[in-house]
């Protein structure tokens, strides 16, 4: 099965708060980059691993993982509002393939997503409209209690072998940050209002997001000018985290504690748990190669920021020598255009 992966951390500060603009342009230079890997793997389907952040998943009811039959786009940080092109058929085969698995997902018919979903799909995509159908994937990586990250890692494998029998170009894509501790409230020290907020606080008023979102600015204004009160991001943790994925090392966080990725990371560190199902699938169809690579702290943005491609190592993109011309493959097989030849 053709498959390709894109894992990239989010930021909604990104146009909002940004840094010098030589690092911006760096930045938008490498998404560029990860959408024309994209536009020439020309995906039928996507499949998303992202998290959330009080939007769509409140303590109302907090599964682990949940598949999208349905979803729509809250519309957060000023990201366009409204419903997703999600693969319904193709959502329940998943979420068949990873219950029959022994990984406990949850399934919604009515999914809220918020920008951990929409921000990467627009930067490889450019606009709503533009999506090709999805299986989006909720991965909890802010709602304490967590399981070990380890179950991320089975849920993603699961995931990569149900797609594996639908014989499309399926891109896998991850959604969150390395180290990074923005303000996402805790039950475990929210006020009763807090508590309120993050248990039943869904569909919140248009200056109820304003009042949030201009706090969560204001908090990254005060990070990028020095204060201390936040969790540094941490540029050897992160290395760490990224080159597990480049050496295929996907079990590499199966034995490491969720306080680890909290004492290293910071707590929205878990959100490298999309990551771990991104990678996790994409292992399920062998050894995969690690296209691109690269990171940078960004205090403005809250995050250690990276941006990886992967592929399949058999279907490898060959490095800008021409392929001798169809080598005869067979029509049946319907290769994905300009992958190698075996
Ligand atoms: O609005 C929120 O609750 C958090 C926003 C946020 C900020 C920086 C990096 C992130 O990954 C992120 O999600
Ligand atoms: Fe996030």
């Amino acid at each position: 099965m053709p498959l390709a992966l894109c894992a990239s951390s989010h930021s909604p500060l990104i146009g909002l708060h940004d840094p010098a603009a030589d690092i911006a342009d760096e930045v938008h230079a490498q998404l560029a980059g990860a959408r024309a890997f994209v536009e020439e793997f020309d995906p039928e389907l996507v499949l998303v691993f992202a998290p959330d952040h009080y939007n769509g998943f409140l303590y109302e009811l907090m599964p682990s993982f949940c598949v999208g039959a349905a979803a729509t786009s809250v519309g957060d940080y000023g990201l366009p509002k409204g419903p997703l092109p999600v693969d319904r058929d193709a959502a329940y085969a998943l979420a068949r393939h990873a219950l029959e698995s022994g990984v406990d997902v949850a399934l919604s018919e009515a999914m809220q997503v918020d920008h951990g979903f929409v921000q990467p799909l627009l930067f490889l995509f450019g606009s709503v409209e533009k999506l090709p159908p999805l299986v989006p994937v909720f991965i909890n990586c802010v709602a304490e209690p967590l399981g070990p990250a380890s179950r991320a890692r089975l849920l993603g494998e699961a995931a990569g072998r149900a797609l594996a029998e639908s014989g499309k170009r399926v891109l896998i894509v991850g959604s969150g940050g390395l180290s990074h501790d923005p303000p996402v409230p805790r039950m475990e020290s929210a006020t009763p209002e807090v508590a309120e907020r993050i248990t039943h606080g869904r569909n919140p008023t248009a200056e109820q997001r304003r009042v949030r979102e201009s706090r969560t600015v204001a908090a990254a204004g005060e990070f990028a000018s020095g204060s201390t009160d936040f969790h540094d991001l941490n540029p050897e943790f992160d290395a760490f985290v990224l080159d597990a994925f480049e050496s295929g090392d996907t079990t590499a966080f199966d034995e490491r504690s969720t306080d680890w990725f909290v004492e290293e990371g910071g707590h929205s560190a878990h959100e490298i748990r999309t990551w771990i199902a991104a990678y996790g699938a994409l292992s399920t169809q062998g050894d995969y190669e690690m296209t691109r690579r690269y990171y940078r702290p960004i205090k403005e943005w809250f995050a250690g920021f990276a941006v990886t491609t992967a592929l399949p190592k058999a279907t490898a993109l060959p490095k800008a020598t021409a392929l001798p011309k169809a080598t005869a493959l067979p029509k049946a097989t319907a290769q994905p255009k300009e992958l190698a030849a075996q």
